[in-house]
């Protein structure tokens, strides 16, 4: 086992860097003497940095690279955002491990204002995400919520810049960057529900390579992997593909999963939500009987839309 190497696939933003020397400083303290390599690599997703996401093609642009290195055999995992993950894996690839989970909320960024509700009417608030812009539009109707994208460094210097009042980021990426004194408020998941998997790291590998496979056994943290299988199943069965305005948000108290979804129109006109409560066993069958309830309360023609409105040309 001491001349194994493993080489993890990663993007190059700060806080997929983090992400990347977090699993490898994990993996060296289980494993003393096991050799772990970033292989450091450029994504479509950001190469094409000024498109809203969701035109684009959605969040699959940013792991195809590194899966395709993967296949290649010129890295042995990646390391993900368990959000940023798509729902279907390549033949012979898939998630392997879920580590435990950092704060999931979003976070309300902002230098003049304390909280949304201290938000001017009218204020300006930058979000690319279809779930954070409808959640805030039911609330408060009468912002303005403008597209921002890039790394979470070149969104907050836009926020610095004044192009906007406020702005919504995930509070994880900004403690892992060390950027926590930016966050005015955390938003409760009944303010925001978070999206699907957020706060947590996710790695993938081929499922074949068995040895890399027990080596990362013991990064798995089982309560956020229960949680996750949830609010992904239920993901999945909505066929969220790309980005969605879909939350999916499940909390785990003693062996009770409790999950809670929804899905709205982007311009918040409309909200279908709903929830299950069960034995933590269930989780992928809860995530999948919460989707059909929302799909059959509206959620199917929302998506639709969504869908529709986004199509390439
Ligand atoms: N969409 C980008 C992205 N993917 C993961 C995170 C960080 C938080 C996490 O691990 O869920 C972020 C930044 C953000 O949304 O503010």
């Amino acid at each position: 086992m001491l001349d194994k190497i493993i080489r993890i696939a990663t993007r190059q933003s700060p806080l997929a860097l983090w992400q990347a020397q977090y699993v490898q400083t994990r993996l060296m303290a289980c494993h003393p003497g096991l050799q772990v390599e970033l292989v450091p690599m450029v994504t479509k997703g950001d190469i094409i940095l000024d498109t809203p996401l969701a035109k684009v093609g959605g969040k699959g642009l940013f792991v195809k690279e590194l899966e395709l290195a993967m296949l290649d055999g010129r890295a042995d995992i990646a390391v993900h955002s368990m959000k940023d993950v798509p729902v279907e894996f390549p033949e012979g690839l898939g998630l392997v491990t879920i580590c435990e989970r950092e704060d999931p909320r979003d976070a309300f960024v902002s230098n003049h204002y304390a909280s949304l509700a201290d938000l001017p009417h009218g204020s300006i608030v930058g979000t690319s995400s279809l779930r954070r812009q409808c959640q805030l539009r039911q609330k408060r109707p009468d912002l303005q919520i403008r597209d921002l994208r890039g790394n979470v460094g070149t969104r907050l210097s836009k926020l610095d810049n004044g192009e906007y009042d406020a702005i919504i980021l995930a509070v994880a990426g900004l403690k892992r960057l060390g950027l926590e004194d930016r966050i005015r408020a955390a938003l409760t998941p009944e303010e925001c529900l978070p999206a699907v998997g957020q706060g947590a790291v996710g790695i993938e590998c081929r499922l074949d390579d068995q040895i890399t496979r027990d080596l990362l056994a013991p990064l798995a943290h089982r309560e956020t992997t229960l949680r996750v299988q949830a609010e992904r199943a239920m993901n999945m069965r909505l066929e969220g593909g790309c980005q969605v305005p879909i939350g999916s948000y499940a909390e785990l108290e003693g062996n009770e999963l409790w999950l809670r979804a929804l899905v709205g129109a982007p311009d918040g006109s409309q909200m279908v939500c709903g929830e299950r409560r069960g034995p933590s066993e269930n989780a992928e069958s809860m995530g999948v009987d919460l989707a059909e309830e929302l799909l059959a309360n509206g959620a199917r023609e929302i998506l639709h839309e969504v869908y529709q409105g986004n199509a390439p040309k």
